[in-house]
């Protein structure tokens, strides 16, 4: 599991191990990893030709000792002095080692051209120090980095994306491969920075005994493997746990047949779907092994998935008030979220784990929030929910992250745009909602559920496009491929 601390904590922990160690032992540190990053991603070092954009801090001093290393092996380099001031140590071993600097601002055209030219892009405009969207020519040399066909190496974060939040105002740089120092940042693993970071590789500078737990634990195939429950020897169906489904209606029969596939394909022991007809003959059509039954908050089941098509009238909020009164997991997702946001239905009294599961327009409702808001700033809306509604919030999306209160919040890795197709939610509902009733956590249900649900998307097709139905052949070639990946991890 990658973990992600805020910039505030990052500084305090380096503030401490620098006052232990020599001066510069750290940038070091980095730099050395740095260079060997960037050694691999080209063919070869002799000869390639290395652009370093370099800001007027550290992030451009750990380029510039970077660029000094690679040049000692025969590349290149070239440093584009993009601030006002530059890193003296670093420019100084850079031009020791045989490498050349100058101001692009002076030669805005012959930045690009050298720029498009590169075998290699360096980015060490700006690290955790970067605040708003990126100035003039920082944002230029962005753009320019962008539209150049060569490699990017970001230095610990993509300039222009703000390491708290993933944020990104303006021009940002476009990695392949992102360096982080220490340990990750958030926005390294949340959209919009997310996708401009690139392979993020953790370069170890012995920050680790000074870190205090992490605002974001990134989770990859492996991490939810580990969690996933597998039937056991001596499991019954009732063990493997029942799931009830309050999904669909008349108006939106595909909901409650999406779902129920999603948590079947999951292994769930049983799907007791709750709903009238002409639905629940619908769900029997096309998976035959379902209970169906009349709608009923009461039925004995481990577990609820409430909400997907199912409508936001007055019997449908009284169901909901009805799920929520049991004793037992819940997950609300889709009509549900709605009636929450209009409070005639409220799930922050309930002890038994509770699990919303909005996007981002449904969680701007539930938050009284903007949708803009929202997406740009998705760690901290998806915070506050967990905190607003005392329980689990999944928040959708092209990242999915996971909160809970008290707890670090989880980011799925594992998504994919291929999963922007309609009902796709009402089968993640069903994924997670079989993980509940099989007893994990919500936390970790949701995490894995989202984890399970993007993996699913890529094998259902070969990573061709999918509809929502594709998914539930996905699902068991998920599991099984999280399953191997984490068998080779053990091997090797
Ligand atoms: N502190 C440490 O112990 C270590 C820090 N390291 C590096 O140091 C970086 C942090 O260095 P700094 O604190 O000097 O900060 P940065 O180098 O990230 O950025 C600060 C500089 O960028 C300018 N700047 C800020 N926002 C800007 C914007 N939007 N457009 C243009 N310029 C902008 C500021 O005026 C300032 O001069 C880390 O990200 C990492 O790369 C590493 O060397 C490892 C050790
Ligand atoms: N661009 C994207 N990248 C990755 N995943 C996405 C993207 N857009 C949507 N998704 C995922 O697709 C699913 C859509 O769910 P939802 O919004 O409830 O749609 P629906 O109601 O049509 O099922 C969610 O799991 C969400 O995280
Ligand atoms: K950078």
């Amino acid at each position: 599991m990658r973990r992600a601390h805020t910039v505030e904590t990052v500084r305090a922990a380096e503030g401490a191990l620098m006052a232990r160690l020599p001066d510069g032992a750290l940038m070091a540190r980095a730099a050395a990893t740095l260079a060997v990053v960037c050694a691999r991603t080209l063919p070869r070092v002799y000869g390639a030709r290395v652009v370093l954009l370099v800001g007027s801090g550290d992030n451009g001093g750990d380029a510039l000792y970077a660029g000094a290393d690679l040049a000692r092996r025969g590349a290149r380099v070239s440093a584009l002095l993009a601030g006002s001031k530059t890193h003296e140590g670093g420019l100084a071993a850079l031009r020791a080692a045989g490498g050349r600097a100058w101001r692009p601002d002076e030669e805005p055209e012959r930045a690009d051209r050298e720029i498009g030219a590169a075998d290699l892009v360096v980015d060490g405009l700006v690290g955790i120090g970067g605040r708003g969207g990126l100035r003039p020519p920082h944002a230029r040399l962005a753009v320019s980095a962008r539209e150049a066909g060569a490699p990017v190496v970001a230095v610990d974060l993509p300039s222009g994306v703000d390491a708290d939040t993933g944020r990104v105002e303006g021009e940002a740089v476009r990695a392949d491969t992102t360096v982080c120092f220490g340990t990750g940042k958030p926005g390294l693993f949340v959209d919009p920075g997310a996708g401009h970071a690139g392979r993020v590789v953790l370069a170890d500078i012995g920050l680790g005994p000074d870190l205090p737990e992490p605002v974001l634990e990134a989770f990859d195939d492996g991490d939810v493997a580990s969690l996933l429950p597998g039937p056991g020897r001596d499991d019954d169906k009732y063990r493997r746990g029942v799931l009830g489904v309050a999904a669909g209606s008349e108006a939106y029969p595909g909901a409650a047949v999406l779902c129920t596939g999603g948590a079947l394909r999951t292994g769930t022991g049983m799907v007791r779907y709750l709903g009238a007809e002409p639905v629940a003959s619908r769900v029997l059509d096309r998976w035959p092994e379902a209970v169906v039954g009349r709608a009923d908050p009461g039925a004995r089941v481990a577990a609820w998935v409430i909400g997907p098509g199912r409508g936001t009238d007055g019997p449908a909020a009284e169901e909901l008030r009805g799920v929520f009164a049991s004793g037992v997991p819940v997950l609300a997702d889709a009509d549900a979220l709605t009636l929450v946001a209009r409070e005639e239905a409220d799930p922050s009294g309930r002890e038994a784990p509770t699990l919303l599961t909005p996007h981002a327009g449904e969680l701007a409702r539930l938050l009284g929030a903007d949708r803009a808001d929202v997406e740009a700033r998705r760690l901290e809306h998806v915070g506050r929910a967990a905190e607003r509604f005392g329980c689990t919030v999944l928040l959708k999306g092209s990242t999915t992250l996971v909160a809970t209160p008290g707890r670090p919040v989880a980011a799925a890795t594992a998504g994919t745009p291929l999963l922007a197709t309609a009902g796709s939610g009402d089968v993640l509902a069903g994924i997670a909602g079989s993980l509940l009733a099989a007893g994990l956590p919500a936390h970790e249900a949701a995490v894995c559920a989202a984890q399970v649900h993007g993996r699913a998307a890529v094998e259902a097709r070969q990573g061709a496009a999918i509809s929502a139905t594709d998914l539930w052949d996905g699902i068991p070639r998920a599991v099984a491929g999280l399953g191997e990946d984490n068998d080779q991890r053990r091997r090797r």
